[in-house]
């Protein structure tokens, strides 16, 4: 059984069965039976089952949020926003459901006809995270319907009640029930049987690198075609000539957002030293200003961290830069309740970091923001370069020169010149490096999930 709290409150919220070995391989089996099915079915009925689907989860919007606030802490105004996020997902690929085209090639000879075609790759397996738990799903999981693919996901030990939701309403959309399909338990076990497993053509994973290095290396098994969406260290550059107003606003939105538990949050912040005070001074107004508690309470701004090993990893980046001289602007103040099992952050500011530290090294996963200064473009690109990473990166400029260097110079999957906000489902989410394979979202998006296959006609007339 696996027990699901409330990270704010610490209080129970739902006990959910574990599936034992014998249900996951039985669920593994349907779902490769259920794809002779459902890649046959025409694409324009699988597309109207996918807006079905959205529909129904509109209609449930508030009480989705509500379950996703409760398990996961986030605040209630991000869970609704992240229903809408989720639900782009499903009707963006609804209708590329519809746009899977093959081609014809010119033959060699004049007795040859030569078509390719695009098929569904089959049985998809999904691990997803704590963190967005509805739309880490939908990015998933609406591509590979799309596609003619069945599947089965595995959502994180702490947030599985927003994932069972989502799939309960895509059976009631008119999804056979084998055609979607989760499975609760240990990640490590269920891994392994996902990775093992012949029926499983696809595994695609959100989470940490470690995880995801070690999917990679057991899906070679079975030779399984993956998509790795992992960990990151976004470097966020503010120029000399940035709007600093901007800056700090759009700097805020995107370090403290779900409490700095995402993927895409802004990790390193690199100043040039002309304007270092004066953006030091301004953000550090705007994140002691920011409202620390439970997402369900109105006023709030940061809600807490999903657990003690989130907690302990912050506190140790926080305590390490300290250490090495970092200057505390605002925050290194904390709320636990061990007893409870509940953990707060409140927003930090750091300055005269120093690329030794380890929040200048690994990902944070919360509400810190460490301040660097730079001179030279060159050297706030080498600092943004220097990690294994190569998730997100942001920069701030209104000069064209500037801003176009610095994109043709930083190795990351995804971009924002002027935006710490750029996900969309409409746009390829991924990252080079050690943050991931394959890109989700936008017309690249369904890729992963089409295999090609060519057919030679030969004897023509
Ligand atoms: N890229 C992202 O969006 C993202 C999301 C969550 C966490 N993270 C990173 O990971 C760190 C740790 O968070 P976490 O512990 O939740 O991440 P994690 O990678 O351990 O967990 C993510 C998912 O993987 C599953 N899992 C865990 N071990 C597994 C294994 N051996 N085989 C297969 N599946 C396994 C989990 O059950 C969960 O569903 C965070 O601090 C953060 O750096 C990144
Ligand atoms: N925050 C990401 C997901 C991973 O954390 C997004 O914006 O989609």
């Amino acid at each position: 059984m696996i027990n699901v709290t409330n990270p704010a409150t610490g209080a129970l919220i739902s006990q959910v069965l574990e599936h034992t070995e014998d249900e996951i391989k039985a669920k593994l089996e349907n779902g490769e039976k259920a794809f002779e099915t459902w890649s046959s079915i025409n694409a324009h009925a699988r597309s109207r089952l996918l807006r079905n689907w959205s529909a129904i989860i509109l209609k449930k919007k508030q009480e989705i949020a509500e379950v996703m606030t409760l398990e996961n802490g986030k605040l209630l105004k991000e869970s609704l926003g992240e229903v809408d996020y989720a639900v782009s997902y499903i009707d963006w690929y609804s209708e590329e459901a519809i746009r899977i085209y093959g081609r014809t090639v010119p033959a060699s000879a004049e007795s040859k006809r030569v078509i390719i075609s695009r098929n569904p790759v089959g049985l998809v397996a999904a691990i997803t995270p704590w963190n967005f738990p509805a739309a880490m799903m939908t990015r998933k999981a609406a591509p590979a319907l799309a596609a003619g693919c069945t599947f089965i996901i595995k959502p994180a030990e702490e947030t599985p009640l927003t994932t069972m939701k989502l799939i309960e309403l895509a059976h009631e959309a008119g999804i056979p029930e084998e055609v979607i399909q989760y499975v609760n338990g240990d990640g490590a076990k269920i891994g392994s049987l996902f990775t093992e497993s012949r029926s499983v053509r696809k595994l695609t994973f959100t989470g940490s690198t470690p995880v995801g290095k070690l999917l990679i290396k057991n899906s070679a098994q079975t030779v399984k075609n993956v998509t790795m969406e992992l960990g990151g260290h976004a470097p966020l550059i503010v120029a000399k000539d940035a709007d600093i107003d901007f800056a700090v606003k759009q700097t805020v939105l995107s370090k403290f957002r779900n409490a700095g538990q995402t993927c895409i949050c802004a990790n390193r912040v690199i100043v040039h030293e002309d304007i270092l005070d004066a953006f030091s001074e301004k953000i550090t107004e705007a994140a002691a200003g920011l409202q620390v508690g439970n997402g369900l309470v109105e006023d709030t701004d940061v809600g807490p961290i999903i657990n003690k090993k989130g907690f302990e990893k912050i506190k140790s980046q926080i305590n390490d830069a300290v250490e090495k001289g970092a200057e505390v602007l605002t925050g290194n103040a904390y709320s636990a309740n061990e007893e409870k099992g509940t953990y707060f952050v409140y927003p930090t500011v750091l300055k005269n970091t120093e690329r030794d530290m380890t929040i200048m090294q690994e990902e944070t996963f919360g509400p810190v923001l460490p301040i660097i200064s730079f001179k030279e473009l060159d050297e706030a690109v080498a600092l943004a370069n220097d990690t294994a990473y190569g998730l997100a990166a942001y920069f701030f400029t209104n000069d064209y020169r500037v801003g176009t260097y610095l994109h043709d110079h930083l190795d990351f999957g995804i971009i924002g010149w002027n935006d710490g906000a750029p996900s969309g489902a409409h746009v390829p989410f991924g990252g080079m490096k050690e943050s991931g394979l394959g890109r989700e979202g936008g017309a690249e998006g369904i890729e992963p999930y089409l295999e090609t296959k060519y057919l030679s006609i030969g004897n023509h007339m």
